[in-house]
């Protein structure tokens, strides 16, 4: 696999917010998840990497070259969808492609018509009156009417309904039939991952603490359910995040072989992508 996309030694300062040290790869042909809970890094990350924030310290390269020196390039070739929609409430869809279109050497207008159309948006309609569904998906139909290889979007799904989150994530696997193309989403809906990620970028407070293929995190982890008199010192200790109810305890562990050898009679499940994300990041503590 080619790398597309290297961040190394990334920092950003945000008031009393730290991204250091931030090291990651995008590879082509994978769709990677930047997971995290409210307030984790993940907007001023992609804000980062896409210049809208200046970096302190660190290299970004697309394709080899430094992102901050080849902006024409980086342009033409990432597709971006940002959380707020960086668009004029007062303008049509149509003047609005219109005052974005030029910017790029390789736009499709067919390709462009060809998504207005599959979203049932209309040209005419003002910015300002669409829903915030109708707003994504026209985010989305300019982000991939120009030929992109790497799509970046921050938060797409949020706020949007089930049936449009799921289209969504039908046209990024459309997306990634081409060759060379690769997709880097952020969301805290882990649920969306589920189906359509290969790699999964865990954050919290500026710092990543997993950063694997999807399927490696959850074959390696395990949600263990059992009865209370099972938990002594010593098994305890083998899981990274353990709840206790009135009825017994839930844990995920990255130890399940252990586990299994130690303790009988439990109940070993393979996690979801939020059972492992909130063990990371004690999701007790924090809110959905
Ligand atoms: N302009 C700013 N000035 C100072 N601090 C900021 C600014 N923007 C964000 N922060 C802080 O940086 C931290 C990370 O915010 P960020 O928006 O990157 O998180 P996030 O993971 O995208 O959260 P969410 O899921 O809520 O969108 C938060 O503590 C936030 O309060």
């Amino acid at each position: 696999m080619n790398s597309l996309l290297e961040v190394k030694e990334l920092k950003k300062k945000l008031g009393g917010f730290h991204i250091e040290h931030m090291n990651f790869t995008l590879e082509e042909g994978c769709i990677t998840g930047l997971i995290g809970v409210n307030g984790s890094g993940k907007t001023t990350t992609i804000k980062t990497l896409l210049g809208l924030y200046l970096k302190d310290g660190g290299t970004i390269t697309f394709h080899g070259k430094e992102i901050d020196t080849n902006e024409g390039m980086v342009k033409n070739r990432i597709g971006v969808v940002l959380d707020e929609g960086y668009f004029y409430e007062e303008l049509t869809l149509k003047e609005m492609k219109s005052v974005i279109a030029p910017a790029y050497s390789n736009w499709d207008e067919l390709a462009f018509i060809n998504y207005i159309n599959r979203f049932n948006l209309k040209l005419e309609q003002k910015i300002a009156d669409l829903s915030k569904g109708m707003r994504m998906k026209f985010a989305i139909a300019l982000a991939l009417s120009h030929h992109a290889d790497l799509l970046i979007m921050d938060e797409p799904t949020s706020g949007l309904d089930p049936l449009i989150r799921n289209e969504l994530m039908e046209i990024l696997l459309e997306f990634m039939q081409e060759e060379g193309k690769s997709v880097f989403f952020s969301t805290h809906i882990t649920s969306d991952l589920d189906k359509v990620a290969d790699i999964l970028i865990l954050i919290d407070n500026g710092k990543i603490l997993l950063n694997e293929s999807k399927d490696e995190l959850l074959d390696r982890h395990a949600l263990v359910k059992g009865d209370h008199s099972l938990l002594n010192e010593y098994t305890r200790e083998l899981f990274i995040s353990l709840q206790e109810t009135p009825f017994g305890f839930e844990g995920i562990t990255d130890k399940k072989e252990i586990l299994c050898e130690q303790m009988s009679n439990v109940v070993v499940e393979r996690p979801s992508i939020e059972n492992v994300m909130l063990a990371y990041v004690g999701g007790d503590r924090h809110d959905f």
